[in-house]
């Protein structure tokens, strides 16, 4: 493709993904590239780079043309974008030529508004911090308060791209023999600080084509999500529910904890992620689980009152701690959301806490950064259940670093831990 061409793409893809809202934007752009196979593999490399950095500036490019008095529409979305990435004029123009497969001729009107950006740089200090930060208006109080003096630092490093974390099936294959099999294959990595499974990938590899991954030897796995798994304290005597097992990623890090022994159930009430979570069981060699479809009016959960030693929720939540991940989620994200999202993990909580046998455990975990959706919601649920509290993790054989030994709970954030956001709670039955 030409530059111009690669530019109408981006142009045309953008469009897709804004009249397609309700889609997260990485699975609009997979739909995109598949119905135009004729983009080859460079091509699409370039095109989905510049839709990730424009989704990642989305905020302050739209500030930029409300500033200038321009409509905010894909193509003066791309050409601001351009314009403050470094480009002059000039090279837009050319670029926004009007020939075959490029964007249409910039109008004299759109060259003027462009103009006006020239040696502009895409962050301004006049921008307010929410849309220096890329957050919802309403949510910037929220993270006011939950990270104080630190918001700064916080909310950079959720503006950060995210790394590529693995984890290791010990089940399969040792953490040090699986880091030497994935360098055979072209691919460098370094040991987790934290967890003792991971791996982090240097750079953007595709990791899912390796023989490794193929075979069930790795999976991909935030270290902040293999640290929920760890904090459960899961063993192989152990009769365990993954209440909202989802794609089973926890699930399969429990299982390899217990050493593909014990029982563990994992339900969810979406059967399609049921169905993959089941496919990555039978890769990685997990058969030491059961799936559960949770139907409406089940009698399933009242046959199971107080038979489990662990039950691990991992409720839905917010996302908030992987926006890195998933620039077009902090766009989407409304307060009526949150409302919602708030009662339901109330609602899955107290379900969830009639299968824990006396003495077991109730593990809480979310991939947010909100105090609502966890300290808060641990306060509510501690104060309609006396008959739990909060206790540290008992995991065995030190597989935990030191730090999280001393504390019922975690929140985890990019910017002090370098993983996703995500909280955790661990309580216990009494
Ligand atoms: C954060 S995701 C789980 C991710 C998964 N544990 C993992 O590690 O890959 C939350 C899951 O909760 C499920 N869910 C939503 N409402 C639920 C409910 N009422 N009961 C059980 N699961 C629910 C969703 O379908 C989703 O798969």
């Amino acid at each position: 493709m030409t530059p111009s061409a690669q530019i109408s793409a981006v142009i045309e893809l953008l469009l897709t993904i804004q009249n397609q809202r309700h889609a997260p934007a990485d699975a609009t752009a997979n739909r995109f590239f598949r119905q135009r196979r004729y983009i080859g593999g460079g091509d699409r490399r370039y095109v989905s780079a510049q839709i990730w950095e424009i989704m990642r500036h989305h905020r302050k490019l739209q500030w930029w043309l409300k500033r200038i008095g321009s409509q905010i529409n894909p193509r003066m979305m791309v050409a601001t974008f351009l314009m403050l990435s470094g480009k002059t004029l000039k090279e837009v123009n050319n670029l926004f030529s009007g020939e075959r497969y490029a964007p249409l001729s910039l109008t004299q009107n759109e060259g003027l508004f462009l103009q006006s950006l020239e040696g502009q740089e895409l962050f301004y200090k006049e921008m307010p911090k929410a849309v220096f930060y890329e957050i919802p208006d309403w949510v910037y109080p929220l993270f006011q308060q939950q990270f104080g003096e630190n918001i700064d630092a916080e909310l950079s490093a959720l503006l950060e791209p995210a790394s590529l974390d693995l984890r290791v099936n010990i089940l399969k294959e040792e953490r040090n023999n699986a880091k030497e099999m994935l360098k055979q294959e072209g691919i460098s990595s370094e040991k987790m600080p934290l967890s003792p499974w991971g791996l982090r990938v240097e750079g953007r590899q595709s990791v899912t084509s390796t023989d490794l991954f193929k075979n069930g030897i790795i999976e991909i796995q935030d270290e902040g999500s293999q640290l929920i798994a760890l904090m459960t304290g899961v063993t192989s005597q152990m009769r365990v529910l993954d209440f909202c097992a989802g794609a089973g990623g926890k699930t399969l890090a429990m299982a390899m904890m217990m050493q593909n022994k014990g029982q563990i159930i994992a339900s969810d009430v979406h059967n399609v992620r049921i169905n993959s979570a089941e496919k990555r069981f039978r890769r990685a060699g997990v058969f030491n689980v059961q799936t559960h479809l949770f139907a409406e009016g089940a009698k399933w959960i009242k046959r199971r009152v107080k038979t489990f030693d662990r039950v691990l929720v991992d409720a839905p939540c917010s996302g908030t701690g992987t926006w890195r991940r998933n620039p077009d989620a902090r766009l989407k994200f409304k307060a009526i959301d949150l409302e919602e999202l708030v009662a339901k993990q109330a609602d899955i909580l107290d379900s969830a806490s009639k299968m824990v046998k006396e003495g077991g455990r109730l593990i809480y975990a979310t991939c947010s950064l909100l105090q609502k959706e966890n300290q808060d919601q641990i306060e509510f649920f501690l104060k309609a259940h006396p008959e739990f509290k909060l206790v540290c993790p008992d995991t065995p054989e030190k597989l935990l670093p030191d730090e999280f030994y001393k504390n019922p709970s975690f929140q985890l954030t990019p910017a002090q831990y370098k993983t996703d956001g995500f909280f955790c709670a661990v309580l216990e039955r009494s």
